[in-house]
């Protein structure tokens, strides 16, 4: 993995619903470091997430990725970024296995059918595989999403929302090897969460906006 790296939050604020969720919002994230946004329910974590993305636009400020605003480079900042939201990103009507091919594809880095039934084996879904989404639990279901974390290992920074919500307490152990060894092999890391996991991390921040703002 490429080591020089470089995403960067500039003065960057966010309004939803007429109301200020953050503003002059500063950081930088290099290679091996991570970022745990936290905060109330509402308070804008994932309003955050999706402008790192750029999946929405900022009320004022910019993202930039290796100095570039990512408006400008968005090609570049496709190819290093991996963003699972909130809601998954699984389509009911879809096999497991499909889903994870679907979102490969959709992310730009396509993989074949036994890709994506090897990294569902990975998570322990190897005999939901064939199994129509919808008839998964929600743990279930979310692995079907981190699968993605499994196939996509040059994706340098990953962005991911709640990735350990309705997990169970093993899933919980081997994501968080899989992210630790995402971050030791140089790659970096935001991500949200509201329960009590620790991540062993060299270079390890949280982002708290619960306080309204600024750091
Ligand atoms: N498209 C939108 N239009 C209007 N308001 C929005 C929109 N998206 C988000 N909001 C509001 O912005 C606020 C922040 O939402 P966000 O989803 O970022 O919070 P969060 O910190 O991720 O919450 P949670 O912990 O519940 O997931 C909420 O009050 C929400 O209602």
């Amino acid at each position: 993995m490429e080591k020089r790296m470089s995403l960067q939050a500039c003065q960057l604020a966010c309004m939803r619903g007429g109301r200020s969720l953050f503003h002059g919002l500063d950081f930088t994230l290099e290679a091996g470091d991570a970022l745990r946004v936290s905060g109330a329910n509402g308070s804008g974590k994932s309003s955050l997430l999706r402008l790192l993305c750029g999946l929405s636009f900022p009320s004022a400020g910019e993202v930039r990725w290796q100095g570039r605003d990512i408006r400008s480079a968005r090609e570049e900042y496709g190819a290093a970024l991996l963003y699972l939201g909130h809601a998954n990103g699984v389509k009911d009507d879809l096999l497991a296995w499909e889903n994870v091919v679907v979102a490969s594809t959709l992310a730009g880095r396509p993989v074949s059918r036994a890709q994506a039934c090897a990294a569902l084996s990975a998570l322990g879904l190897g005999p939901q595989a064939h199994l129509p989404t919808l008839a998964l639990s929600q743990g279930q279901r979310k692995r079907v999403a981190l699968a993605r974390l499994h196939l996509q290992q040059e994706a340098r920074l990953w962005i991911l929302d709640e990735p350990f919500a309705a997990l169970d307490t093993a899933t919980i152990a081997a994501l968080t090897v899989t992210l630790e060894r995402h971050l030791a092999q140089g790659g970096a890391l935001v991500y949200t969460t509201h329960q009590p996991v620790a991540l062993r991390a060299p270079r390890m921040r949280t982002l708290d906006l619960s306080m309204g703002a600024a750091c």
